[in-house]
């Protein structure tokens, strides 16, 4: 496994003669539809998001994920699946629904800093962050339903999503399989229970501490993470994050489970991965799976538009089952169609399994997403345009929220192929 020699298509969005109807236009359509036939991804180069802003994007990453646990807890969402998750202790996230709107954002601001009534830059950031990803999506939404001949349904395909947002926060596994240190005073065992993304992901960390400092000190953490989530992994999330933390006196239990970074000190944990591939390909290969910040999965929405910061560890698979490994470069968003996306076009684009793994040691990967979703009622399915003989209709109509249910159902989770479990017409 590990990286390989093919690259992902980069496409240039931002060229100055780039208009709908002009002839650049159509050239890089046709550019963008053989990536997401071929790849189902593409790396977008797009220069259109000043480098403040790139930089103020990533402050803010650091600024939230500092935020004490018990705090990012509290980004939870009316709306199933969506809030803070912690995976594996490797990465951890925080969601927006609706993150194209600034109310939107600052109600998350507020659930974080509901003292200081949110947090104005915070929000602002995150509002300009996400309209740049949202021209991105749109631009390329456009450029898909032209090349398919189905331009008359675009508007009410850009009228039938909302935008959900995640910004996550990854970092390299420790050395060796099962150790690594964190930062706290007190015995501390915790439990992690993540059910989320396409691999279903228990993880269980036993910590013993020498505390040094407070003597008799012990807590026990246990939080239980129900995650299911819209993209596939980090989109729409159930976090159902209960913590009881009890803290033998006078004790300073930093039990900062959310971080995973916490990487210094006196506790020992030992941490057990038992994880199932999504894709079926990894799921024997424990030692692997462990180290991973997010497994191999699909996205179930209909796009993913990524921004990742300097640091690399995103993984895309290829038809041909190679894994890309997508190098960061200034300027760039990478463009990921997802299960609803591939249902709707009638299987003519490709829903790319993919993966985060960070080696870099030293650094924290942050990376920044707006996954477009179909609307709750909205029913998707391919326009009859697309449906012949020659491309016979691939899967049933269905609701974006049955085909979630469904994923994250005892059923879903054994099956190596969501869409076609859930709605495939036949299996021919
Ligand atoms: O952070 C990344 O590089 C990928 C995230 C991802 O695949 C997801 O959230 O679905
Ligand atoms: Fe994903």
């Amino acid at each position: 496994m590990g990286s390989c020699s093919p690259q992902l298509p980069l496409i240039n969005l931002a060229d100055k003669t780039l208009e709908p109807g002009s002839s650049k236009w159509a050239e890089v359509r046709s550019d963008v539809r053989k990536a997401l036939e071929d790849f189902g991804c593409f790396e977008a180069s797009y220069d259109k998001v000043s480098l403040e802003l790139q930089e103020s994007i990533v402050k803010t990453m650091e600024e939230l994920f500092g935020l004490p646990v018990e705090t990012k807890q509290r980004n939870v969402c009316p709306k199933p699946y969506v809030g803070y998750l912690n995976h594996n202790n490797l990465s951890e996230s925080l969601g927006i629904s609706n993150a194209n709107i600034l109310e939107n954002i600052n109600e998350f601001t507020q659930q974080l800093w509901p003292d200081g009534d949110g947090n104005e830059n915070i929000s602002k950031t995150i509002q300009l962050f996400a309209e740049k990803l949202v021209e991105i999506d749109v631009m390329v939404r456009r450029m898909v339903m032209e090349s398919f001949g189905i331009e008359k349904y675009i508007d009410e395909h850009l009228n039938s999503t909302e935008y959900r947002m995640r910004l996550m926060k990854y970092i390299a596994p420790p050395d060796g399989d099962a150790n690594t240190t964190v930062d706290d005073n007190a015995d501390l065992l915790a439990k992690l229970n993540i059910d989320g993304v396409g691999p279903t992901v228990g993880v269980k960390v036993n910590a013993d501490i020498s505390d040094d400092v407070n003597a008799n000190a012990s807590a026990n953490a246990d939080v239980g993470a129900n995650v299911t989530d819209d993209t596939g992994v980090n989109d729409d999330l159930n976090v159902d994050a209960e913590a009881n933390v009890a803290v033998g006196g006078g004790v300073n239990a930093n039990t900062d489970l959310g971080v995973g970074v916490n990487v210094n000190s006196n506790v020992d944990v030992n941490a057990k991965t038992g994880a199932t591939g999504g894709d079926g390909v990894e799921a024997n290969d424990d030692n692997e799976e462990k180290k991973l910040g997010l497994p191999s999965h699909t996205d179930k929405n209909l796009f993913t538009v990524l921004f990742q910061h300097e640091i690399e560890g995103l993984e895309v698979k290829t038809e041909d089952e190679k894994w890309i490994r997508v190098k960061p470069s200034p300027n760039t968003f990478i463009v990921i169609a997802g299960d609803s996306l591939c249902a709707l076009m009638n299987g003519r684009i490709r829903a790319p399994y993919h993966r985060v793994r960070v080696t870099e040691k030293k650094k924290t990967r942050y990376t920044a997403a707006i996954f477009t979703c179909p609307k709750p009622d909205y029913i998707i399915e391919a326009p009859k345009e697309l449906v012949d003989e020659k491309h016979p209709r691939l899967f049933r109509p269905f609701d974006y929220r049955d085909l979630f249910t469904f994923y994250h159902s005892e059923a879903g989770r054994k099956v190596p192929y969501t869409l076609q479990a859930y709605c495939a017409v036949s299996e021919a």
